[in-house]
Parts: structure tokens; sequence; C-alpha cells
């Protein structure tokens, strides 16, 4: 993409283009008519009627960094308006900021995508304004794209740590388990970050074994997706398989506090409860299931797509 080489052309595309709004990183949303939330984009226009109305200098507008282009092909930009008052902007652009674990249950699968995306790329400028070997000062270039420290020569780009996450079958049932901070309820597939060197497959049985004592048979890639949580990860999902005879669990560790065999029947009954029936403290007391934005659910749909075909 041009815009990420050429300074001159990227900040003219600004100035037609859109913009999603974070304050600390938390996206606005917006109330929908039907009591749902959605993703506003901003025409660059709006975004700078709000920062006159606010008194703010015109030039923030150019610390917006480049997400991506819309279908239209507009660009589409994210700022972080932390400096700015959050009352002030939400009254403005009749949203809310909303936390980003928050948003995702929230907004609509298709809009999380560019939502993750916006706050990954806002998240990892501000922690990389200091170059790691001088401790001097990095520069942006306009799309945002890289940083460069000027007295070590160093650029730097965005990073995603690489993960896998994989849904363990014994043929008849799947394998989910629960981390202590998931939510009440809630289950989900094996995930575990790669290790410098290693192949997707090494990680893949290195983390089936290291969590739950089991030996995989067999193991086929699926899909991927960036995770944003709690820094960028690229979730690389696969479907994994161990002998029936040698399904036995086994826990070890500190991480997972549960992680148990379920049935079709248990899986499908959790992927139809889009949220799960709450206690009076506003607890799910049911087993359920990530949402569809999160590509566990996906591997969890294609497994019982998968099992009905059989
Ligand atoms: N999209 C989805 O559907 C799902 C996404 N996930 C995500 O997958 C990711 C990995 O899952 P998780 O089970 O937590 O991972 P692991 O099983 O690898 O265990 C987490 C531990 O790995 C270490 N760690 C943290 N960050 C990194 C890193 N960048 N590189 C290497 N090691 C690291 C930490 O341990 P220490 O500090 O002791 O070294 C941490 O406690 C998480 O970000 C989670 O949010 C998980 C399930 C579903
Ligand atoms: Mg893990």
């Amino acid at each position: 993409m041009n815009l990420k080489e050429d300074d001159e052309l990227c900040r003219r595309a600004l100035q037609s283009g859109t913009v999603l709004l974070y304050h600390k990183l938390s996206p606005l949303l917006q109330r929908t008519d039907r009591g749902g939330y959605k993703l506003p984009i901003f025409q660059v226009s709006v975004v700078n009627g709000m920062l006159e109305k606010l008194g703010k200098d015109a030039e923030v507008i150019n610390s917006s960094v480049l997400v991506g282009c819309s279908d239209s092909l507009l660009a589409q930009f994210c700022l972080e308006v932390a400096e700015l008052e959050q009352n002030a902007v939400e009254e403005l652009c009749q949203g809310v900021f909303t936390d980003l674990r928050k948003a995702f249950f929230l907004l609509r699968s298709s809009e999380v995508p560019l939502v993750t995306r916006g706050q990954a790329l806002l998240r990892w400028h501000q922690t990389h304004s200091y170059c790691s070997a001088t401790g001097k000062p990095t520069q942006r270039n306009q799309a945002g794209s890289q940083r460069v420290c000027h007295s070590s020569g160093i650029t730097y780009y965005p990073q995603m740590a690489p993960v896998v996450i994989v849904l363990v079958s014994d043929g008849e049932r799947c394998l989910l388990a629960r981390q202590p901070a998931f939510p009440r309820g809630m289950y989900s597939a094996l995930a575990g970050f790669c290790d410098m060197g290693e192949t997707v497959l090494e990680t893949l049985r290195r983390e089936v074994a290291e969590e739950v004592g089991l030996e995989v048979e067999s193991a086929q890639y699926s899909s991927s997706q960036h995770w944003p949580f709690p820094q960028s990860s690229l979730m690389v999902a696969c479907h994994a398989t161990v002998s029936p005879g040698s399904s036995q669990i086994n826990l070890s560790g500190a991480e997972l506090e549960d992680a148990r065999w379920f049935t079709l029947q248990e899986v499908q009954e959790a992927l139809q409860r889009n949220s799960p029936p709450r206690d009076i403290k506003g607890e799910a007391n049911v087993f359920w299931v990530p949402p569809s934005s999160a590509i566990a659910n996906q591997l969890i749909q294609e497994w019982a797509n998968q099992q009905l075909k059989s």
C-alpha cells in the first residue's frame, strides 16, 4: 500500500478518510435504535469539527494511524484522544468509550477485526516510543506503520506473537478447558504461545501435553485470527485428535482450573446460548463457549458440524 511509504499521500488520504476514536485504548461505541451497539466510523471533517469545538489544535488529527481501507477504497484511520476530556468527546460524538473486552461481546462479528486492529496499532505506538537499543525517542511515519530511531538506524514494525489454539477430539467428544480468569461457566479450546523457533505443530503437541497430559495423534490447520488480548497475537487455529484409548485428562500447572470432555449434545446446546442464563449475582450458571467473534467458537462450530456429518 503506497500510503505506508508515502507520507504526503497518506496525509492527503487522511483529509478525505474516516476515523475510529479511542480513549485510553477503549473504542467509542454508539447505541443502535434496536438497543444494541455499533462501531461509529467518522468522516475526518466530523472529527475536525469536534476538535474545534473543544478548542484543540487541528494538528491532533495528524496523529491518526492508518488501519486499512474500506470496501469503497476510503482510507481508515484510528485516533487516540486520551488528551481530550472523555465526557466531552462522548457527548459531542453521541457515544461511549467502552473497554475492548466488552466491545468484543457487544459489536457484530464483522466489526470486531477493525476495532481490534485499531487498538493493537495504537497500543504498539504507545509502547514503542523509545528505541530499546539507545533509549532515544523513535519517530513514526505518517501512516504509523513503522517507527525509526534515527540514532541507531533501527526501524521498528508492529509485531504479533504467534499462538496455537487447538480443539482436541477423541472422535466422540471434544476437550474444552477454563482458566481461573474466564467468566464463570465459559470453557474454551486449549491455547498457548509458540516458543522461539518452534513450528505450529511442535507448539500444538507441547501445549496439549503440558496443559492436559495428552499425546496428539493427528492435527489439521483450520484458520487464523488476530487477537488483541493482552497484546497482539496471531491465533493459529487447529483441530487435533487423540486416541480414544488414551484420553485420560491430567491437568498440570496452575494455568487451567478445569478441563473436560464434552459431548456433541452439550456443545450444541452451548453454541445456541448467545448469552448464557445468569444467577442473581449476574454470573452465568451453565456451560457456555466464547462468542462467535472468537476463533475458539469457530473451531467448536466446525467440530460440531463435522460430528453431525459423520
Ligand atoms: N481468540 C480465542 O478464541 C482465544 C484466544 N486465547 C488467547 O490465546 C493466548 C494464549 O493463551 P494462553 O493459554 O494464555 O497461553 P499459554 O498457555 O502459553 O500460557 C500463558 C503464559 O504464557 C506466557 N506468555 C505471555 N505472553 C507471552 C508471549 N508473548 N510469548 C510467550 N509466552 C508468553 C506467560 O507466562 P510466564 O509469564 O510465566 O512466562 C503466560 O502466563 C492468550 O492471549 C489468550 O487470550 C485463548 C483462548 C481462546
Ligand atoms: Mg494455555
